[in-house]
């Protein structure tokens, strides 16, 4: 496939280069990324994995370089109505039932809430909806967060370890989840150091200069 053949990209990153207490994260970070694909961040512990993503979303500023969004009907906020972000953390308060914890990210980030009972029943949740997060275990509470992965209308979702404590049924599921939103014209990215099979994109971070392989591309 030739440039020309591309879609036109989601996101471009043009020359982002980031460093932490003095440290360099990463530096000169140019990749475009478009509907139907899956990024997959890498690198060791430390590496930046989880900055690079929040400087993706817009929750850490202090980077130099671009990061254009151009999402079809996203206008606001600089084009980022169209992402779902989940961070590290399930980010659910314990105090709350799975439901009503969906229910108030569904109004705060404009989701459709009336489809959160069908989206916990696809996470193998059916019959939790009413139970308090505080009474759940990590893997029941990572699956209540990805739920919302089971929700229409946000074509970009950016993924900070998705396969974190979810046991294999778990991870054959959400992989399955990552390959239909793509091949339904979504993009995914998200980082892990779970590999997915196939035709993903990767960005490595830890050398300074990160190295950016794209799947299908002649080495
Ligand atoms: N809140 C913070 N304040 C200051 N420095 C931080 C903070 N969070 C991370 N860092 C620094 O940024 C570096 C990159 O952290 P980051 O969480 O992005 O790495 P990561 O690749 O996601 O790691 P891991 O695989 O362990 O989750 C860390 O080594 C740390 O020095």
């Amino acid at each position: 496939m030739t440039a020309a053949d591309l879609p036109p990209p989601l996101l471009t990153l043009d020359a982002l280069s980031c460093e932490r207490d003095d440290r360099l994260l990463f530096s000169q970070l140019s990749l475009t990324a478009s509907a139907g694909e899956i990024w997959q961040v890498a690198g060791a512990n430390g590496a930046g994995k989880t900055t690079l993503l929040r400087v993706l979303v817009g929750l850490h500023g202090f980077y130099e370089g671009e990061v254009r969004w151009q999402l079809p009907g996203c206008h606001h906020r600089q084009g980022r109505d169209g992402l779902l972000y989940l961070g590290h953390r399930p980010g659910l308060r314990d105090e709350l039932t799975a439901l009503e914890n969906l229910r108030a990210l569904c109004a705060i980030h404009q989701q459709d809430a009336t489809l959160l009972p069908a989206a916990l029943a696809a996470v193998g949740l059916r019959g939790f909806e009413d139970a308090l997060v505080g009474s759940l275990s990590a893997g029941q509470k990572r699956r209540v967060a990805l739920a919302r992965l089971w929700l229409p209308g946000k074509p970009v979702w950016v993924l900070d370890e998705p396969f974190t404590a979810i046991d294999l049924d778990g991870v054959a599921l959400l992989e399955q989840q990552l390959r239909a939103h793509a091949a339904a014209g979504g993009l995914v990215i998200y980082t892990s150091h779970h590999r997915l099979a196939g035709d993903i994109h990767q960005v490595h971070l830890g050398a300074a200069r990160p190295q950016v392989l794209r799947a299908g591309a002649a080495a």
